[in-house]
């Protein structure tokens, strides 16, 4: 096909979102996604979820893994107070260019740093590049087989301190068995799941929470 998904993604949200309104956009992607093309957006059941977990957190610094399109940067940049910002982690260029594109249609990238590169690569150096003490929350979104390795090592450079939220996607659909695992057996974390749906499908699929107890 000429385009690809995001780049219709895109489109849509140029067609039918108002500039500098995120509610428009994130109404304009779901719409897209229910009644056009399915994308693997966390969804707007999914993403009520997030909103009332950002909402109960009101983080100051949030690191989101794997931007996309940058559907659920905007969910989360939209609750932010002022001064309070998201980092979102993206390595594809192509998905990071489109991103970009979302985000300032939402109006919101004052409170958004999109970082091209890999998690891996990156998440060494959040506190000399970034002047990051410790994320208030962590949202996973990125490959499945990544979150455990990523959650360790961001344990191991300090980025994770008592209080600290991660919050999962997918955890049943596609599945992030080991991590699951991970946090529900340590005792260094309070896990809990909300059970809800494979975005914009009928099948199960849900977010988990776990917060840091530190120590
Ligand atoms: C190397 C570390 C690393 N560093 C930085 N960015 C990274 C990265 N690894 C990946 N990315 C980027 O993140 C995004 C990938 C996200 C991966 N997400 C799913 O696979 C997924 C699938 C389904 C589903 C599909 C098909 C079904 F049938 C059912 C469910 C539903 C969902 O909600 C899903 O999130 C892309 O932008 C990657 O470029
Ligand atoms: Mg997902």
């Amino acid at each position: 096909t000429r385009t690809s998904r995001p780049q219709r993604i895109l489109k849509a949200v140029q067609r039918k979102a108002t500039v500098g309104d995120p509610q428009s956009v994130i109404t304009a992607i779901d719409h897209f996604c229910r009644h056009r093309e399915w994308a693997m957006n966390v969804g707007d059941e999914k993403g009520s979820i997030l909103d009332s977990v950002v909402s109960e957190v009101s983080p100051v610094t949030v690191l989101e893994l794997g931007t996309y399109c940058g559907y659920s940067t905007v969910r989360i940049a939209r609750l932010l107070p002022p001064g309070a910002c998201v980092i979102t982690l993206e390595f594809n260029p192509d998905y990071a260019a489109i991103a970009r594109q979302v985000i300032k249609w939402s109006g919101l990238e004052d409170k958004v740093q999109l970082v091209e590169g890999a998690s891996g690569d990156w998440i060494p150096w959040m506190k000399e590049h970034f002047g990051v003490q410790a994320f208030d929350l962590v949202f996973l979104d990125h490959w499945k087989e990544r979150y455990l390795p990523d959650t360790k090592l961001l344990e191991e450079c300090g980025l994770i301190q008592k209080g600290t939220v991660l919050l999962a996607d997918n955890v049943i659909c596609p599945g992030t068995p080991d991590y699951l695992e991970y946090v529900r057996n340590s005792p260094r974390y309070n896990s809990h799941y909300y059970r809800s749906h494979l975005e914009y499908t009928k099948a199960e699929d849900g977010l988990e929470k776990s917060v840091f107890l530190g120590y």
